[in-house]
Formats: C-alpha cells, sequence, structure tokens
C-alpha cells in the first residue's frame, strides 16, 4: 500500500497540459491518416510516401545512418516493385526497385539531372558558392579576354556551348576511354607499381612491426591489408596523374589525403562541423599540398596529366580561385581512389580466406608473365585469367553500395508514377545486385563461381556497379585494369599468408558503423605475412 501522506504529494500535470498533449496527439493521427491514407488514395499515380512519425523530420536520420536499412523497409513494406517515396532533409527522396525504371531515369536527361547533387556534393567539399555558379554557367558569359578565349578549350573546342561540368564530363571520358591515352596511364602506373612493390620499397606506413616473441623469419613481413591496399592504390594513381614533382613539394600530401579520405564519409554525409573536425582539418592539409603543387609554374611540373592540366587552366579561364581548383581536384583525386583501394583489400581478402581460389588465380596470372621478369601482358589478364574476372564481378556485385541519383528539373512519369519538380531518385544498385532473380537463391552470399557458370552474367540487367546513363563511371576501364595490375603484382612477387588471430580466422564484414556512398569498408583489418617468392 502506498502510503497515503506521500500520494498527496504527486503532482500531476495540469489539466491544460493534458489537453495540450492529447490535442497534439490528435493533430499528429490526423496529419497520418491524412499524409498517409487519403492522399495515397487520391493520388495513386503519385509515388507512396513509406509512414513515419515526426513531421518535416522524416525518414532523414534513418536514411543517413543506414540508407540500405531503411530501403529494405520500404521494400518490404510496400512489397512491390513500384518507385516509392521518403522524406528526407525535406525533400520527397523517390526510391526505385525495378531495372527497367533505372533505364528510363538514365535516358530522361531533359527533366532529370544530377547537378543538384554535384553543387550539394563540392558544397560539403568546402568549394565556394560563387565557383559552384561558375561550373554551370555558359562558359562564353565569363571568358571574355581575348587571349584566354583563344586559349581555352571550353570556348575553342566546345561546340554545344556546354557549362564546365557537363564539358569536363566528356573531356573525362575522352581521355579515359580513348584505348592509346589509357594504354599510357597504365605504362606509368605500372612503373610506379613495381617500384612501391619493390622489397626495399615497402612502405613502413602498412609494415607492422615484428613484436619481440615473433622468431624472426628470413625476408618475410607482416602488412595491414588495409593500409597496404590503400597506400599502394592511392601512390600509384597520384604519382601517375601528377608526377613526382607533388611528392617533393609538398611531401605529407599523400598522407594528408589518405587521413581525409579514411574520413571523408563524414564530409560527404554533411556531419555536423563539430563530429567532422578531424575530417575537414585532413581535407584542407590535402587541399593546401596541391595548392601549393599548382603554384608551380607549368614547366616545373611537366608530368601533370592532361586530365588534370585542363581542369586547371579551364577552371582558371573561368575565373576560379587556386584554393577552389585544388579543392575541385581532391574530389577527383577521391573519385578515383576510394573505391577502388577498397575493391582490391575485399578481392585480397576473399582470396586469402579461401586457398584454392588463391591457387587458381595465381595460375592464371603466372600465364599473364612471359618469363619471370617480363612485364604483364594487360590482354592476358584481361581475357585468359576467368577466376580473376570472377572474384572482380564478385567484389563489385557484393561491396559497392553505390546509386544513381537525379533531381527533376521539371514533372515527368517513372514506372507510371508522376515525378515532381524537386523530386531526387535515387536507384540504389546493390539492391539489384542481391535481387534473387538476378542473381539466383544464394543472391546475399559472396561467391565468384557464379560469373564462372554463367558467363554473361556481367551482361546482366540490373549489374551496375560502374551506374550508368550520362555520369556512367568514366574510370571504369583504368580502375579495373589498375587492380588487376596491381593483383597480379602483388601475387607475382610475393607468397600471401594470412596471419594467425586469437580465434581463428575470420572472413571480415561490412562495417554497417560507418555509411558508404558507394565501396564499402571492414569490420576488421587482415594481417597478412609477404615473403618473396621463389620463380
Ligand atoms: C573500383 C573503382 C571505381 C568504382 C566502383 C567507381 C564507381 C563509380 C560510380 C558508381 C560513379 C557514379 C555513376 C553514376 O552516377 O551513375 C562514378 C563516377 C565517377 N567516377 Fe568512378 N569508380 C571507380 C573508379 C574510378 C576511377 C579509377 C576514376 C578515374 C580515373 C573514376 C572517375 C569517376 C568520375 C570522374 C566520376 C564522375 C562522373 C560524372 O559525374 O559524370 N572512377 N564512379
Amino acid at each position: 500500500m502506498l502510503d497515503s501522506a506521500f500520494v498527496s504529494q504527486i503532482v500531476l500535470p495540469h489539466p491544460i497540459l493534458w489537453a495540450v498533449a492529447a490535442a497534439l496527439c490528435l493533430a499528429l493521427l490526423i496529419w497520418r491518416v491524412w499524409t498517409f491514407i487519403i492522399i495515397p488514395a487520391l493520388r495513386p499515380d503519385e509515388p507512396k510516401l513509406l509512414p513515419y512519425w515526426i513531421p518535416f523530420l522524416g525518414h532523414t536520420w534513418a536514411f543517413f545512418r543506414n540508407p540500405e536499412k531503411l530501403i529494405n523497409n520500404g521494400f518490404h513494406y510496400f512489397g512491390s516493385n513500384k518507385p516509392f517515396a521518403l522524406t528526407v532533409a525535406g525533400k520527397r527522396t523517390v526510391i526505385l526497385r525495378n531495372v527497367q525504371d533505372v533505364a528510363s531515369v538514365w535516358r530522361n536527361t531533359q527533366a532529370l539531372t544530377i547537378d543538384g547533387f554535384v553543387v550539394e556534393a563540392l558544397g560539403a567539399f568546402g568549394i565556394t558558392k560563387p565557383t559552384l555558379k561558375k561550373i554551370f554557367t555558359d562558359p562564353r558569359d565569363l571568358i571574355k579576354d581575348d587571349e584566354s578565349q583563344a586559349r581555352s578549350l571550353l570556348i575553342r573546342e566546345n561546340p554545344q556551348k556546354k557549362g564546365y561540368m557537363d564539358w569536363e564530363r566528356d573531356f573525362f571520358t575522352a581521355q579515359l576511354l580513348e584505348p592509346d591515352r589509357l594504354r599510357k596511364l597504365l605504362d606509368k602506373y605500372l612503373s610506379h607499381l613495381q617500384e612501391v612493390l619493390a622489397w626495399d620499397n615497402l612502405s613502413p606506413s602498412y609494415v607492422v612491426p615484428r613484436s619481440s616473441s615473433e622468431p624472426p623469419r628470413d625476408k618475410s613481413t607482416t602488412v595491414s591489408l588495409q593500409v597496404f591496399c590503400r597506400y599502394t592504390v592511392s601512390y600509384c594513381s597520384t604519382v601517375t596523374f601528377f608526377g613526382p614533382k607533388l611528392q617533393q613539394v609538398a611531401p605529407q600530401f599523400l598522407q594528408d589525403y589518405q587521413d581525409f579520405e579514411r574520413l571523408s564519409w563524414k564530409v560527404f554525409y554533411r556531419l555536423p562541423a563539430f563530429l567532422a573536425r578531424s575530417s575537414h582539418a585532413a581535407k584542407e592539409k590535402a587541399i593546401d599540398g596541391l595548392e601549393k603543387y599548382l603554384s608551380l609554374g607549368e614547366e616545373e611540373r611537366p608530368e601533370l596529366e592532361t586530365i588534370f592540366q585542363a581542369i586547371n587552366n579551364e577552371l582558371t579561364h573561368l575565373g576560379v580561385g587556386r584554393r577552389d581548383v585544388a579543392a575541385f581536384i581532391v574530389v577527383i583525386i577521391w573519385a578515383i581512389n576510394n573505391n577502388a583501394h577498397k575493391v582490391a583489400f575485399w578481392i585480397f581478402a576473399h582470396m586469402l580466406h579461401d586457398p584454392a581460389y588463391l591457387n587458381a588465380v595465381c595460375r592464371e596470372i603466372d600465364g599473364a608473365y612471359a618469363t619471370p621478369d617480363a612485364e604483364p601482358d594487360m590482354n592476358v589478364l584481361l581475357t585468359a585469367c576467368p577466376h580473376l574476372d570472377a572474384i572482380w564481378y564478385e567484389t563489385m556485385r557484393v561491396y559497392n553500395a553505390t546509386s544513381a541519383i537525379r533531381h527533376a528539373k521539371t514533372d515527368c512519369i517513372i514506372g507510371d508514377k508522376r515525378i515532381r519538380v524537386g523530386d531526387q531518385i535515387v536507384a540504389p544498385f546493390r539492391q539489384f545486385h542481391l535481387n534473387r532473380e538476378i542473381f539466383g537463391a544464394d543472391a546475399g552470399s559472396f561467391r565468384p563461381e557464379r560469373f564462372l557458370e554463367n558467363k554473361g552474367l556481367h551482361r546482366a540487367k540490373g549489374y551496375s556497379p560502374f551506374g550508368g546513363g550520362y555520369t556512367y563511371c568514366p574510370g571504369r576501364l583504368f580502375a579495373q585494369r589498375e587492380i588487376y595490375l596491381f593483383v597480379a603484382e602483388t601475387l607475382r612477387r610475393f607468397d600471401l599468408e594470412l596471419v594467425p588471430r586469437p580465434g581463428g580466422p575470420r572472413m571480415p564484414q561490412v562495417d554497417e558503423r560507418i555509411p558508404s556512398p558507394a565501396a564499402m569498408g571492414p569490420d576488421e583489418d587482415v594481417l597478412v605475412r609477404l615473403t618473396p617468392r621463389a620463380h
């Protein structure tokens, strides 16, 4: 029994508070019925909105925290493959589930554009508003003096008078897909790879110091697989595109860039400044280094690749300041590296946990080297290494959380649903990649053999690890070839062995705590012993 004196002391909320609380609950209920039952019934041609409880906030938190889980919830809730909608940061975000709908989004370049997303992403990386305006303006309105007009590709070689961003897209595609240019880039990449994988050049940044209790071994070393992949890929691509001068004028650049890249998701997902201080600081340092490099005269950095030389020149012609140019280029360096080293990590990690598969890949790769000291034959790597192909396709299927993103400039119809101006459209490719109807009942498991059993599977509709439409990754050929070279040169030089871990071997899983706009990272590193191979 409660003490009556105690009961008399309990202060009950004032009746007015009860009334306010009841009115709020009633208003919320009416809002829910109106928004999620009445409106959908009145407007059957609109994408249905996944119900939520807090007006305005909607699905924002869940979308940034774990978009895949939220989207899966939506798929299960509606149980059909029609587009449905979320409310993210106050905007209607339409999610596509049908491969045909994605194809019609890619085709509809009149109504649907990536520009809004580009502005948001570049803004998050610190590029200033005036620059964001300039890159979408007709260049003839910005480049006025005769000398700049005579030198600018945006004026001279741009018959459709595209704004900088659209011009850059075409330029990238021409530079990175043209066979001769691609071959030259890869020749450079290979020479840097050979230099950086030479035994005496292995970097202390990924070598794990030997513990005093470990028996000394003849010529073998333990490395962190994560850092080995991140370092090697970023080093080789940076020297390929910028030459050794960048390292000379900004010796910290590579480290600063990697520090930034590790935390870049915080910038990309626009975490509040107090939660993303270290990532912004690392980004600013990387930009400092690049700015210093760009301030050299052209003759002092002759190895800067045409692609970046042109970006630097054209942005400068438009009147963009050097700091913004440097920030712009750091974003592109991020696009080049951020996915590639994670993909390489998963390929190595799976092979190390499946020795039979590793042996099969080693045998294939040996066939690409005519003699022990020869260069690898790219043609053999690309056409006569089915196990390497299969593990590449499977890694890109399972570990790539990329999406196609578009904004509606005008109303249009996708999958018989009305898309309105201002809507954001998202096609989450991983949902297609894990679709059992396309990849079989075990679509959720990592099994490269599916690509050996069905040789055309990588051409299946719904398999789009490099996106599509007018933003189809222009680096796709370079990416596949650089990773094949990295795998080939590593396996050719070293015997790879898992370092025993407490509890026995464990294949890392995707780190779900860190949201990823593309290739996903592991929840645990893998330690690998490298021993020079006897040929
Ligand atoms: C495994 C590595 C890579 C993956 C998984 C990947 C994936 C992607 C994806 C999914 C997109 C967006 C496509 C879309 O919006 O539809 C993209 C865009 C882009 N990628 Fe890659 N990429 C990789 C490597 C590279 C490399 C090595 C380069 C350059 C050498 C590169 C340059 C770019 C650029 C410049 C864009 C922007 C395209 C635009 O907005 O028009 N990527 N990439």
